[in-house]
């Protein structure tokens, strides 16, 4: 890492910011621009997301980690050390966001000067604005033949407040305008308040994991300084450690923002394809859960697939990233059950009080769902949805909606055809495809955020699916009553699918209780694996049942029933693409 001489930045010539934006609108282009205009990149045609470095956010062209680089500049004279942090859009890292906001005095707040404020922007911004920094709002892509900069001025100053002579507009593609962006953020965004005397205090934003140099902690200082060699004490565990290496060192800085609690959208079961990867999975699960502390991890063990985690995540994206991460950077494979929310239950009688040793229980494997006869009242998350579309969408939208259980909260045209609709939505309804089917009905055109809403009561049931009586236990879910029949129905025609035909017929049915709600058949079939070898070809005969065996040992057996595993995850999966 380079050594940087701090004398040369007294503190009032440094700038700590964050860029935040609706998902494309341009932050990372923005980013590459400043990187090269400040000589920190060489200007090539090749510079296209250059903070983007993780293999899975190259592959599907966003940001999933918030990036940080620190920019010189010289401006009036003066040399400015800037610190970038580069954050990304979906809604379902926004935790990245507010980590970044955290270490940060001011934001630029990107806007796409043809798609006008969306609902991430709108997000993104209360979030700037309740950590009190100052909010620069850039209005981008004005190359483009639609670009309509005014039109968004205008709704920049209805939905926030900040008038039009504030906004800087740039093409970030070209580069038209963006000297300007870094000259704003020198004259708008104050410079950390410093004590560089006093002892070390610094807060650690962001850590990976190196093979060779051991944990990188990205630090926010907020008093004293720290150098190669010294001994820093962790304030929560007290462990003691030696700085090996110091990169840049970001300046002292101003607690502006309390970080947002971490909150479990989506639980999932998982566990490695094969058991003895086990080892080899939990050491890639800890670097990678590092690197990423959004996610939440228990132990768990499974009858059927053995010993594995349930993993708890902001969102389906964010899960499928996950996964990717670990199948791409470590090499591992893995079974995923259900994902589910995590429901609560209210327990009903003092001695279930003293042995769950809690009034509120949180359920979350849906194997552990308490009984009706246990408990008062069982709750479900909600979530404060915003959706913000062209107004010809709305009654297909609140169609959506309503199918999803939501309640309106709010409805707000923020210029003459585009609406802001607010909606109160149990989560269960949205962590999986709602975002997709949103974006279908509008013709990609409406956007969506969400914000944590606490619980609300909700009739809620265990639902089982059975193979021929026998409970399938990777496949028991948590659903609302009023859904039970149309999820359940659903499954057993996926598993019907999947399954092989076998000696005997097939029962599958999906149960609340002992009530059947759902059922499906497969009719039995002997698969003769030698029917095609005619004549006597004893040693491939063999081979053929050679490879019957093998094939046997990747099944699971409910009951009598043989599953391959793979047909448990083609039900998954097709319930998460639904
Ligand atoms: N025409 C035009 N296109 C731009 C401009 N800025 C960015 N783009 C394009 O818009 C798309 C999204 O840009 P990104 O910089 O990846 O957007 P982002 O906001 O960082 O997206 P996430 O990282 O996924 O949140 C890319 O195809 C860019 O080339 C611009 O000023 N003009």
């Amino acid at each position: 890492m380079e050594k940087i001489d701090m004398s040369r930045f007294p503190v009032e010539n440094i700038r700590n910011f964050s860029i935040i934006a609706h998902v494309d609108h341009g932050k990372s282009t923005l980013a590459d621009r400043l990187l090269e205009l400040t000589g920190t990149i060489d200007k090539t045609k090749n510079n296209k997301q250059v903070l983007d470095k993780l293999q899975v956010e190259r592959e599907r062209g966003i940001t999933v980690k918030a990036q940080t680089a620190s920019l010189f500049y010289n401006w009036e004279g003066k040399q400015y050390l800037l610190n970038l942090i580069d954050t990304p859009g979906h809604v379902d890292f926004s935790y990245e966001v507010s980590r970044s906001l955290s270490a940060c005095q001011g934001v630029l707040l990107v806007v796409d000067a043809n798609e006008g404020i969306q609902a991430q922007t709108v997000a993104n911004f209360f979030l700037a604005f309740e950590a009190q920094l100052s909010v620069i709002p850039v209005i981008n892509k004005i190359d483009l033949k639609n670009a309509d900069p005014e039109r968004v001025e205008k709704q920049i100053e209805k939905v926030f407040d900040i008038s039009s002579d504030e906004c800087i507009k740039i093409s970030a593609k070209l580069g038209t305008n963006v000297e300007s962006v870094l000259q704003a953020v020198i004259k708008r965004i104050p410079s950390p308040k410093a004590h560089q005397k006093n002892p070390l205090r610094a807060l650690v934003f962001d850590s990976t994991f190196d093979q060779y140099r051991g944990v990188i902690a990205n630090v926010a200082l907020f008093d004293g300084a720290v150098s190669k060699g010294d001994k820093i004490v962790s304030a929560h565990t007290q462990k003691t450690y030696e700085v090996n290496e110091v990169g840049v060192l970001n300046p002292n800085e101003q607690p502006t923002h309390k970080l947002h609690l971490k909150k479990e959208d989506l639980i999932e079961g998982m566990y490695p394809v094969d058991q003895s990867e086990y080892n080899n999975l939990k050491s890639a699960v800890e670097k990678l859960t590092l690197n990423d502390s959004s996610v939440t991890v228990h132990r768990d063990n499974s009858l059927a697939l053995g010993a594995g985690w349930r993993l708890g995540f902001l969102g389906l994206l964010h899960m499928e990233v996950f996964n990717q991460r670990l199948e791409q950077e470590y090499n591992a494979s893995v079974i995923l059950t259900t994902p589910t929310v995590p429901y609560k239950a209210v327990l009903s009688s003092t001695k279930l009080i003293k042995e769950y040793r809690e009034k509120e229980i949180i359920i979350i494997n849906p194997a552990q769902f308490p009984d009706k006869s246990k408990v008062v009242e069982y709750l479900e998350p909600v979530v404060l949805g915003t959706i913000i579309t062209p107004d010809e969408y709305i009654g297909k939208i609140m169609m959506l909606c309503q199918a999803r259980r939501a309640v309106q909260k709010n409805m707000m045209f923020i210029d003459q055809n585009r609406v802001m609709l607010k909606y109160l939505f149990p989560l269960n309804e949205i962590v999986v495809d709602f975002y997709d089917s949103l974006k279908s009905l509008s013709s990609g055109y409406a956007s969506f955020d969400y914000e944590d809403a606490g619980y609300q009561t909700a009739e809620l049931v265990k639902m089982d699916i059975l193979l021929n009586g026998n409970i399938v236990e990777e496949l028991v879910t948590v659903v609302h009553k009023d859904k039970a029949h149309t999820v359940g129905k659903a499954i057993c025609e996926r598993l019907k699918d999947s399954l092989p035909r076998q000696l005997f017929e097939i029962a599958i049915q999906a149960a609340v209780g002992s009530k059947i709600i759902a059922r499906e058949t497969v009719k039995a079939y002997r698969k003769n694996v030698l029917a095609k070898c005619y004549g006597g070809d004893i040693t491939r005969k063999m081979k053929l049942l050679k490879r019957q065996a093998e094939g046997k040992k990747k099944l699971r057996k409910v009951g009598n029933v043989e599953v391959p595993k793979d047909a448990f995850i083609k039900v998954l999966r097709t319930q998460s693409d639904k």
